[in-house]
């Protein structure tokens, strides 16, 4: 049995999940250690939801494990206590009023915290009699947002927090989640196609395609090990040992390697967006395509 304290805050193993015949993950391997806020990024349909949901213990997997916070998701009332999750279209009762739903989340959750709850429902601007079926989408995120930090969890889920929001709802839907987060000495994951959101809040990346895990880790790491190179006909042809193509395009490489390689041209660092990309761009290329090097190594 792992180390409740010390046990990753999310840990698949061979994890797949298939719907009938469609497989939304395939043998996904991932490990993410207790503390992170990370970000879970992949285009339409790469099965974003559908680890979130697994995740929650809203599915059951078809094979392979998950273990959340050291244990099966939803494995017990207690179990559930430690987990928040805002799903994609923040869902609430329309005819129950803002501080209706604070009720309620006091009688369902052992833990609630009433206090950060109105604390926080004060700080956004929520009326407590607003009925929730007349607030605005950026209005019920906060109100969703809220709820799941008053049962302070250990970990926050979201689905496409902040899809609807505008920009500015949006930066603010971040800030307070980033506030819960500090407070709460909470880890999250939330699931965005929004970049510019990921790397403002995120110190972990997930880019997840194809039903598989493209890439993962800490961002700082990450990016600290991606390189782009830009050089003349021929410059990239061999590449030194040592280094992964993840995109190849006209002379230019977007590749993995521990230092910087020396070839002839220019050698950049990357943007989080590029790293992305080239990422989720290697998930629909045909093997043939994805390049030369040692290529194709995926983690
Ligand atoms: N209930 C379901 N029944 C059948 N197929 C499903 C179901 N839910 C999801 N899928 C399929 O599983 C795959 C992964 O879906 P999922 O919703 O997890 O993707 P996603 O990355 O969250 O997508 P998006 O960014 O569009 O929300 C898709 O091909 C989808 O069509």
């Amino acid at each position: 049995m792992p180390n409740e304290e010390t046990a990753p805050m999310l840990h698949a193993s061979g994890l797949t999940k298939r719907y009938g015949r469609r497989t939304a993950l395939s043998e996904v391997d991932l490990s993410v250690p207790a503390g992170r806020v990370v970000g879970l990024v992949g285009p339409n349909g790469a099965g974003k939801s559908t680890l979130l949901h697994l995740a929650c213990g809203l599915l059951e997997p078809t094979s392979g494990s998950l273990r959340i916070l050291g244990s099966r998701p939803a494995a017990s009332a207690a179990h559930l206590a430690r987990v928040g999750f805002v799903a994609q279209d923040t869902p609430v009762y329309p005819s129950f009023s803002v501080a209706d739903h604070l009720r309620l989340g006091s009688r369902l959750n052992p833990s609630w915290d009433q206090e950060l709850a109105e604390r926080r429902i004060a700080q956004v601007g929520l009326n407590p009699d607003q009925k929730a079926g007349r607030l605005s989408g950026g209005q019920r995120a906060q109100l969703a947002l809220t709820i799941a930090a008053a049962k302070r969890p250990e970990l926050l889920i979201f689905d496409e927090p902040a899809a609807a929001l505008d920009p500015l709802a949006r930066q603010g839907f971040l800030v307070n989640l980033m506030e819960f987060v500090t407070e709460l000495g909470a880890g999250a994951v939330l699931s965005s196609h929004l970049l510019g959101d990921i790397e403002r809040v995120c110190d972990h990346l997930v880019v997840l395609s194809d039903a598989r895990i493209q890439v993962a880790g800490e961002v700082r790491d990450l990016l600290a090990r991606h390189y782009r190179l830009d050089a003349p006909p021929g410059g990239l042809d061999p590449l030194p040992a040592g280094v992964e193509v993840v995109r190849m395009e006209q002379g230019s490489a977007l590749v993995r390697a521990d230092a910087p390689p020396r070839v002839p041209g220019r050698v950049e660092p990357v943007t989080l967006e590029e790293l992305v990309l080239a990422y989720m761009s290697r998930a629909d290329a045909p093997a043939a395509a994805v390049g030369t090097g040692t290529a194709g190594g995926r983690r």
